[in-house]
C-alpha cells in the first residue's frame, strides 16, 4: 500500500515525457551508455560531433538514455562527453538562427524536456565535466546533483553575451548551485567560469586531473547514497526540486510563448547571426593554420 502511494507520488511530481529518440540521420549513435556490471552505475556520454551542441535528435537520446537508466535501475548516472575539449556547447545554434517555426516549437518543447528528465532523475546524478560547458552545456551540468570538473575549461550560463536572457527555469537551475547575489552577477555577465573559479563558488564540486579521475569521483559521489532507501532518496530529491519544476510545468505554454518572441526577435537574430558567423570565422582560422 505504502508503496504504490509512494510510486503514485512519484508519477505526479515527474512530468510524463513519453518522448521516444528519434532515429538521426547519422550512423554513430548521439549518446553512449555504458552500465558498470560491478558498480551498477551507468556513464551517459555525449556523442555528437563536433562540440556536442544540443539539437532535437541529441536531446531525445539523452533523454531516452535516462529513462532507460531509470528502468534498468542502475544505482547511478554520471553524464560526461566522448569529446575530450567539450562537455557540450549548449543550444545547437543552427536550431536558433533563422529557424523553422514548427522545428523551433519541438526543439524548445524538448529542450524543457531534457532539462526536466535530468533535474528529477529518480537515480543519483553527477556530471563529469571533461570539456568546456557554456550555455546550455552548463544547464545539463547544473541539473545533475555533483559536478566534477578537468582543468582549463571554461562553465557558465553566458547567454547574455550573444543578446539572450535565460529563461526563468534556466536561472533556477543556477540558483540551485550559486548564491543568488552571485549567480545574478553572473547571469548578467555572462559570465565563463573558470575551473578554479567554478570550484571557488562552488559551481562545480571537485576538480579532477583526468576524465577517469573525474569517473571516479562521480562514483564516489553516488556510492554516498548507499545506505539510503533509494525510493526514500528519490523522492525527497524530488520534493526539494519540485518548487523550482513546478515554475516550468505551469507554463509551458507561456515559456513556449515567450521564447518564440524572443528568439525571432530581430534584434536576437542579429546578434545571434554575428555570434555564429564569428564561431564560423574562428574555426576557419583555426583550420587555416592546422
Ligand atoms: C524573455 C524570455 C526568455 C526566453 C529565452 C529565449 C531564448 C534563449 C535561448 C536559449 C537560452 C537557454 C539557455 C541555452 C542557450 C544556449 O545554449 S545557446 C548556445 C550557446 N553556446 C555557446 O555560446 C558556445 C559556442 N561555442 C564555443 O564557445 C566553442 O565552440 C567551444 C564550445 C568552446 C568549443 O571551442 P572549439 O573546440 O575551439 O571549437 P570551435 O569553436 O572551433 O567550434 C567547432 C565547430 O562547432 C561549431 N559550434 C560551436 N558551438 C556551437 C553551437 N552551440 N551550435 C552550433 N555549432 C556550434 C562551430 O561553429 C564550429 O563549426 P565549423 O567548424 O565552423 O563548422
Amino acid at each position: 500500500m505504502l508503496r504504490s502511494k509512494i510510486l503514485n507520488r512519484i508519477r505526479l511530481l515527474k512530468p510524463v515525457i513519453d518522448r521516444r529518440c528519434m532515429s538521426s540521420a547519422s550512423k554513430t549513435p548521439l549518446t553512449l551508455l555504458e552500465v558498470d556490471d560491478k558498480s551498477g552505475i551507468a556513464t551517459l556520454s555525449l556523442n555528437r560531433p563536433p562540440v556536442n551542441s544540443l539539437n532535437i535528435d541529441l536531446m531525445n537520446s539523452i533523454i531516452e538514455s535516462i529513462t532507460e537508466i531509470e528502468g534498468n535501475k542502475s544505482r547511478g548516472l554520471i553524464l560526461t562527453s566522448a569529446n575530450d575539449r567539450v562537455f557540450c556547447a549548449g543550444l545547437d545554434l543552427n536550431e536558433l538562427h533563422k529557424p523553422n517555426q514548427e522545428r523551433l516549437k519541438e526543439f524548445w518543447a524538448v529542450f524543457q524536456d531534457v532539462w526536466l528528465a535530468l533535474h528529477l532523475c529518480s537515480v543519483p546524478t553527477a556530471a563529469a565535466i571533461n570539456g568546456h560547458a557554456p550555455a546550455g552545456g552548463c544547464l545539463l551540468a547544473t541539473a545533475c546533483e555533483y559536478r566534477v570538473m578537468l582543468p582549463q575549461m571554461t562553465i557558465g550560463l553566458n547567454e547574455t553575451q550573444f543578446g539572450y536572457m535565460a529563461p526563468k527555469w534556466v536561472m533556477l537551475s543556477y540558483l540551485s548551485v550559486l548564491p543568488r547575489r552571485l549567480a545574478e552577477r553572473a547571469l548578467t555577465q555572462g559570465k565563463l567560469f573558470t575551473t578554479a573559479e567554478a570550484l571557488d563558488v562552488g559551481l562545480v564540486d571537485e576538480i579532477a586531473a583526468s576524465k577517469e579521475e573525474a569517473l571516479a569521483k562521480c562514483s564516489t559521489f553516488i556510492d554516498s547514497f548507499s545506505k539510503a532507501n533509494p525510493l526514500a532518496r528519490s523522492l525527497t530529491k524530488k520534493q526539494i526540486r519540485e518548487p523550482d519544476v513546478q515554475k516550468l510545468i505551469a507554463d509551458r505554454a507561456g515559456d513556449l510563448k515567450e521564447c518564440l518572441e524572443y528568439i525571432n526577435s530581430p534584434l536576437l537574430q542579429d546578434g545571434l547571426g554575428a555570434y555564429f558567423e564569428a564561431l564560423k570565422q574562428k574555426s576557419r582560422s583555426k583550420a587555416g593554420k592546422s
